[in-house]
């Protein structure tokens, strides 16, 4: 199941995550048996890259592993996760749930249920800013406009006055990725971000996430099973084989 690693674009900057040889596991009569081994990726601060391939080669797992999120039943049983250079893998929870609010996030696969069916978006999106504080209320919200705006919803005001259910999933998903991005991370892992959505919305997305790459130098770990539309925006290809890591290939190259 071992495979080798990854490593990263040429340059000598301290990568902003760097993942070692990890392995997961998963408990069966009571011994731990890998699930996934030897991840190895690097990423450095302001690039967008994509982590491709097979279905079930542990792409999933990889993230929530980043972030502290792996399910019940599931654990870390080898290697080291480093972000800004601290070993983040060995963190407790509470600072693990620092790291997410502040630093790191992860838009999970098949998420539109995160959306609270019974509270309007504006309700959902000004809960997700409050722990920051930063700006009045009427700030907040000419701020959540625009990000709905740059999401391609014409109408920002109606969006934030409806409910989940009054939206289409292609919607949903536009909605819940201004959630994500409106506490303005350093690095934004996003799990098939655009799988609810057809091709012009598909290819907005990714390009509203390059634009606030370029603008604001947010580091994007898109992970995505269609690589044919990742490549056409990200700087790096990673391709995960169901053994591990194969070396990173360059945008354009033939993997
Ligand atoms: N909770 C779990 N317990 C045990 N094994 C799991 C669990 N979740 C996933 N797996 C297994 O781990 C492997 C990696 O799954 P993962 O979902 O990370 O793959 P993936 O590359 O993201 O696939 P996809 O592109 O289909 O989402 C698969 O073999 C899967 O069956």
């Amino acid at each position: 199941m071992a495979a080798n690693s990854t490593n990263s674009a040429s340059n000598n900057d301290t990568p902003l995550l760097c993942v070692q040889n990890i392995e997961i596991s998963r408990q069966e009569a009571g011994k731990w048996r890998p699930v996934i081994q030897n991840v190895s990726l690097e990423l450095h601060a302001g690039e967008m890259a994509a982590l491709v391939g097979p279905s079930g080669c542990g792409k999933s797992m990889t993230a929530h592993a980043l972030v502290g999120l792996l399910e019940t039943g599931l654990r870390m049983t080898d290697g080291h996760i480093f972000y800004k250079g601290e070993d983040i893998s060995r963190y407790d929870e509470r600072r693990l749930q620092q790291l997410r609010r502040e630093e790191i996030a992860l838009l999970i696969q098949h998420s539109l249920s995160g959306l609270d069916p019974i509270r309007t978006v504006r309700r959902q999106m000004v809960e997700t800013l409050k722990l920051q504080a930063r700006r009045s209320r009427k700030e907040t919200e000419s701020y959540l406009c625009t990000l709905l705006d740059q999401m391609g919803f014409a109408d920002p005001e109606v969006i934030l006055d409806a409910y989940p259910f009054e939206l289409s999933g292609g919607m949903r998903q536009r909605v819940l990725l201004a959630m994500m991005l409106s506490t303005e991370p350093t690095l934004f892992i996003a799990d098939e971000p655009t799988t609810a959505l057809d091709a012009l919305n598909r290819d907005r997305v990714l390009a509203l996430l390059k634009q606030l790459q370029a603008d604001f130098g947010l580091t994007v770990l898109l992970i995505s099973h269609d690589e044919q539309s990742v490549r056409k925006f990200a700087d790096r290809v990673i391709t995960m084989q169901p053994s591990g890591m194969a070396p990173v290939q360059a945008k354009g190259s033939v993997i």
